[in-house]
């Protein structure tokens, strides 16, 4: 297709005067920009149209062409009228999808008529490109049939613009915190049942946002709720200043001043990915009565602090604020994702009173000293133990996650800690699971309160294989059991406790989260199991997204591994999973619907076996789907995670073949119908497979890939983890990598297999991402420019490594189906 003549005829057009003139309306500086742009990337096959902000006088000015003939053909940033259509078609179903509510978090109190629950829930605004949260309460009723019913308030309130809410241990107050957008002051709102009580704004010389990140986030009330503790960015460091002259002003100031500006100071280092432009975070807490905010001192900026919790106040001890601490001093690497950053759970005695500035001399203590990890500290209900998480499989391997471990420290009753405090493990590390056994924990976070009624028994949401489940843990025996039930395939997550009594959500990739509640029974010999029944959802769907998921079904399967060696260690030799969703009718006419292998990103993650919008949409329009869950994904104990390292690009990629080639032959595909969908590194899958296996593959989509691990490690905010994933091991890590280095990571990575590639892919990249550069994506489109294979790019200039803003996510699977239609002729 000749290209050069086209273009030249649009630069000709695009001259400003010219423009207005031929249009018959005047274009704005931004247009002209906009048309100018894409006229002028002849790198990229087809622009965005509904990216566009300008979209429909670009098609005007499509349609008004000089020559008269339908140039959208003929410039290439128009769709022609069946690929409009298709737009049209695909974007009604997607958006239904897009819009069903997710849970977030529920909490349960204890009201005169019974327990009350109280949910977030939050669903995508398209317009405004941001989450709508709501809430929605519901009165639950024990029926004498042992059934159990929330009767819903009529409607959820909207709750847009608040960061987080926090009720009291009480359940009789609520704090509200709204983060500001700019640099205005943080606000504290203190609700009782009927009205607001107090409200507090916390200028930005006192601190920054709060901490909302479900990482670094505490927020937590004391117990007699006059004093909230909570983590937040400290405020600005001071920034040299220039007079209007130029000539530095002596005196810093952090106020802004007519006539005078500020310079850059000194670069601070951060924490990387979804952290950018974020300040240290610091440890405050809040008198919710006077409103008075104290920074708490004695804490070294070398540490950043989180996940405050406040010890046991008992009879006069000394009460202590208890958190997380990462340590940042030499260099921060990202930490999103990446669990094998040191920290460990320190304590800093409380003084309400700080008359004089009187901090001790080491008024802070590492009460985890003796291992490499340590957050999520939880006191038991009695105040005798801490129980901690543990990632120290992840720091002391190098696995940026790996299989982690509960442990608990004695408190004194008298609130005076030892030097050196003893830990003692609740749960280890599973190297080789036995059948239908638990793997070992692979937990995102606890609960504010997990506790059962027993005081030292406590629920936690963990990975085990391809499934998300409910367990108890006994801190006491160390006893592990399935609450979730133990028939079940779907995934669960417990969202808050009603006394002994559980409200979760489950969901599966061809049902949408729904809420269950968990009644503790007793057996005959006393043991606790609970007994599920379901509630009916506060979520409805379309009758378009039930009528598309109504003919689904799901199975998980087991493939054996291709490459059973001698080296490899016994849990590594076992069969990995992949989770096949497919129509119903699929195989009704004796033909396979077109398959989309989906790869998980990590490596060290999981996809666990519940609902995405997105990828039931995609089953939902005629796809099966192949979820890979291969050796390195977490769930699967350690043997399996850590052989992975070392060997990425191969036997990764042997595993996703073996899951294919096993589903081919059990008929479950047709091997003329294949795609590939993978984020991250599992774009590095993505790009590998269709450079490794080129004639396997019609079509491909890669969102953030890694392509080239040479030129990523000089880059990303995670160069550990190319060092990790290419060796194996922590030793080789540097900053300055070596040529040996260099051609190792170029050998193992995607871009080495190039000349291969034939498959027709879509790259979804965002220009914010700290984890894998844009450019690693880039240099891999323009190499496969370079060779002719067909290739579309949707950059989106805002958003970062997860591409999951929601008119991004909205934007990127109305392109991927429209994409893999193209080639599968659906
Ligand atoms: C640790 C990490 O972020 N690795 C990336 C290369 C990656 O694959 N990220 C995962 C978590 C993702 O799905 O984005």
């Amino acid at each position: 297709m000749d290209m050069t003549s086209k273009v030249s005829k649009a630069r000709i057009l695009t001259h400003p005067i010219t423009c207005s003139t031929k249009l018959g309306f005047d274009l704005s500086a931004s247009h002209r920009r906009h048309l100018l742009h894409i006229f002028f990337r002849p790198a990229f096959i087809t622009v965005s149209l509904t990216q566009s902000p300008c979209k429909n006088w670009i098609r005007r000015f499509v349609a008004m062409d000089s020559s008269g003939t339908d140039s959208a053909k003929e410039l290439h940033v128009g769709l022609d009228p069946t690929i409009e259509e298709e737009y049209a078609t695909q974007s009604k179903l997607l958006k239904e999808f897009i819009n069903i509510p997710s849970i977030d978090k529920a909490w349960i109190f204890n009201s005169d008529s019974g327990p009350q629950a109280m949910f977030a829930l939050s669903q995508a605004n398209l317009l405004a490109n941001k989450r709508k949260k709501f809430m929605l309460s519901g009165h639950i009723s024990k029926e004498s049939n042992q059934s159990v019913n929330f009767h819903w308030a009529p409607f959820p309130i909207e709750m847009t613009g608040a960061s987080a809410f926090v009720p009291s241990p009480s359940g009789l107050k609520l704090l509200v915190i709204r983060n500001p957008e700019n640099e205005s002051p943080t606000k504290f709102e203190i609700w009782n049942s009927s009205q607001l009580e107090k409200e507090f704004h916390i200028p930005q010389k006192v601190h920054g946002s709060v901490y909302v990140d479900g990482w670094f986030e505490g927020i937590s009330w004391n117990s007699d709720e006059t004093c909230v503790a909570y983590v937040a960015e400290e405020p600005s460091l001071p920034k040299p200043t220039f007079d209007h002259l130029g000539y530095y002003k002596k005196g810093n100031s952090l106020d802004k001043d007519i006539g005078s500006w500020k310079g850059q100071g000194d670069w601070e280092e951060e924490w990387g990915e979804a952290y950018a432009g974020k300040r240290q975070p610091a440890l405050f807490a809040i008198n919710v009565d006077s409103g008075e905010v104290k920074p708490i001192k004695g804490i070294p900026r070398s540490i950043s602090v989180g996940q405050v919790v406040w010890s046991p106040k008992n009879n006069g001890s000394a009460q202590y604020l208890v958190f997380a601490g990462w340590l940042g001093d030499k260099r921060k690497f990202g930490i999103k994702y990446c669990y094998n950053r040191p920290c460990a759970v320190y304590a800093i005695k409380f003084k309400s009173d700080e008359t004089k500035d009187d901090a001790d001399e080491f008024p802070i203590q590492n009460l985890t000293k003796s291992i490499s990890s340590g957050f999520s500290p939880r006191f038991s209900k009695d105040g005798k133990f801490l129980l901690f998480l543990s990632a120290k499989s992840a720091v002391d391997s190098g696995a940026h996650w790996a299989t982690e471990t509960l442990h608990r420290i004695d408190w004194p009753s008298d609130g005076k800690l030892p030097e050196s405090t003893s830990i003692v493990d609740v749960t280890q590390v599973v190297n080789c699971p036995d059948d239908g056994c638990f793997p070992g924990l692979y937990v995102t976070g606890l609960l504010s309160d997990p506790w059962l009624s027993d005081g030292h028994s406590f629920m936690l949401s963990t990975y085990w294989r391809s499934c998300r489940v409910i367990l108890s843990v006994n801190l006491q025996s160390s006893e592990v059991s399935l609450v979730s039930p133990s028939d079940s395939d779907y995934s669960w997550s417990v969202l808050a406790l009603d006394g002994d009594n559980i409200v979760a959500v489950s969901s599966s990739p061809v049902s949408v989260p729904e809420i269950k509640y968990g009644k503790k029974v007793l057996d005959s010999a006393g043991k606790p199991s609970w007994k599920w029944s379901n509630i009916q959802s506060p979520i409805r769907c379309s009758e378009k997204v039930m009528s598309g998921l109504s003919s689904l079904q799901f199975k998980i399967l087991k493939v054996p591994i291709s490459d059973v060696s001698e080296g490899l260690a016994e849990g590594a030799k076992k069969p990995i999973e992949a989770i096949y969703v497919s129509s119903s009718m699929s195989k009704e006419n004796g033909k396979c619907n077109p398959l989309i292998a989906v790869l998980h990103g990590g490596p060290h993650s999981v996809s666990p076996c519940s609902f995405s919008k997105g990828l039931a949409y995609l089953s939902s329009i005629g796809y099966s789907l192949l979820i890979i869950n291969y050796r390195g994904s977490l769930g699967f104990g350690e043997d399996a995670l850590q052989s992975l390292p070392g060997k990425v690009g191969s036997q990764d990629v042997k595993d996703c073949l073996s899951a294919i080639d096993h589903a081919i032959e059990m008929g479950l595909a047709d091997p003329s119908r294949i795609t590939v969908l993978g984020g991250s590194h599992g774009g590095f899958l993505t790009t590998h497979l269709i450079g490794q296996a080129p004639d396997k593959f019609v079509a491909a989509a890669a969102r953030n890939p890694v392509c080239n691990i040479a030129s990523m490690v000089g880059i990303s905010d995670i160069p550990d983890w190319c060092f990790f994933e290419a060796y194996g091991d922590q030793t080789h890590y540097t900053e300055s990598p070596t040529p040996e280095d260099l051609s190792r990571f170029h050998k193992m990575s995607p871009i080495a297999h190039i000349s291969k590639v034939k498959t027709p892919t879509l790259f979804l990249l965002g220009t914010q991402d700290l984890r894998v550069p844009i450019s690693n994506g880039f240099q891999y489109v323009r190499a496969l420019k370079e060779k002719g294979v067909e290739v579309k790019v949707l950059v989106f200039p805002n958003d970062n490594h997860p591409l999951d803003r929601p008119q991004t996510d909205y934007e990127s699977f109305l392109n991927i189906a429209v994409w893999f239609n193209k080639y599968c002729k659906l």
